[in-house]
């Protein structure tokens, strides 16, 4: 379970200072699929970057499982990420000089896992991604909606507690975007995944068992998924 208490993030001073967030408090339950929706600006990357540890909020506590996560140095998140949380983005951040088995199989490699067994589950894991086959492609030779189901398979390959999606279909027509969330919540079924995607696709945030709506930095509201009418 995920609690966060009085978050907030201030970027620059005096004149220059933005209140990107302004105290957020929330609960999100192991295996709840959440969708962050509000309009540009509103904070949602910032609120993402901050509970997962890429950004470091002004103030706030965050806690997984009962873990202080605010507490941790830099090494200690950075590990604690790698065990327990795979990341999507909208433009995939696949690295281009590295295969698509290679690129999945980083994840298992940070952890310092490697040998037959590791390639072998990243070969499972591209099956179920739908990408049997295409190993040895580089995501160069890849489309849009194949690259970021590559995305997928890397973000859910070490079995991590946690996933986080910064608009992870904005880059995809709304075909392909539909397939990637269908995908996601297939893998969160089936792995107990607890999942939390940042939009402003109003349709995909209806995806979700709730909706938290962000304006100027702050929650205000939450809804349940399965659509709902949404009002920005
Ligand atoms: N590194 C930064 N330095 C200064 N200001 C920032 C920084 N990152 C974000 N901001 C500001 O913080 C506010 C929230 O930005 P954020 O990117 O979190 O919004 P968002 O809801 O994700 O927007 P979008 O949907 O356009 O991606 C904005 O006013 C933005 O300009």
């Amino acid at each position: 379970m995920i609690i966060v208490k009085n978050l907030w993030k201030v970027y620059g001073k005096g004149e220059k200072r933005i209140e990107a967030l302004r105290g957020i408090n929330l609960t999100i339950e192991k295996g709840e699929f959440v969708t962050i929706l509000g309009p540009s600006g509103s904070g949602k990357t910032t609120l993402l970057n901050c509970l997962s540890g890429i950004d470091s909020p002004t103030e706030g506590e965050i806690f997984f499982d009962g873990v202080a996560f605010h507490l941790l140095n830099e090494e200690q998140k950075t590990k604690f990420r790698a065990e327990n949380m795979g990341f999507v983005f909208q433009f995939f951040n696949l690295i281009p000089v590295l295969t698509v088995l290679e690129n999945v199989e980083l994840p298992l490699r940070i952890l310092g896992l490697k040998g037959r067994k590791v390639t072998e589950k990243v070969v499972e894991m591209l099956k179920k991604v739908g990408l049997a086959g295409k190993e040895d492609k580089f995501p160069s030779q890849l489309s849009g909606g194949e690259q970021q189901r590559v995305a997928i398979a890397r973000a859910l390959v070490h079995n991590p507690k946690i996933v986080w999606a910064d608009e992870p279909t904005g880059n995809l027509d709304s075909e392909t975007g539909a397939m990637i969330i269908n995908l996601l919540e297939r893998m969160r079924a089936e792995n107990g995944t607890t999942l939390v995607v940042v939009t402003h696709d109003e349709k995909i945030a209806q995806r979700a068992d709730r909706i938290l709506l962000v304006r100027d930095g702050r929650i205000i509201k939450e809804l349940s998924g399965s659509n709902t009418v949404v009002e920005m």
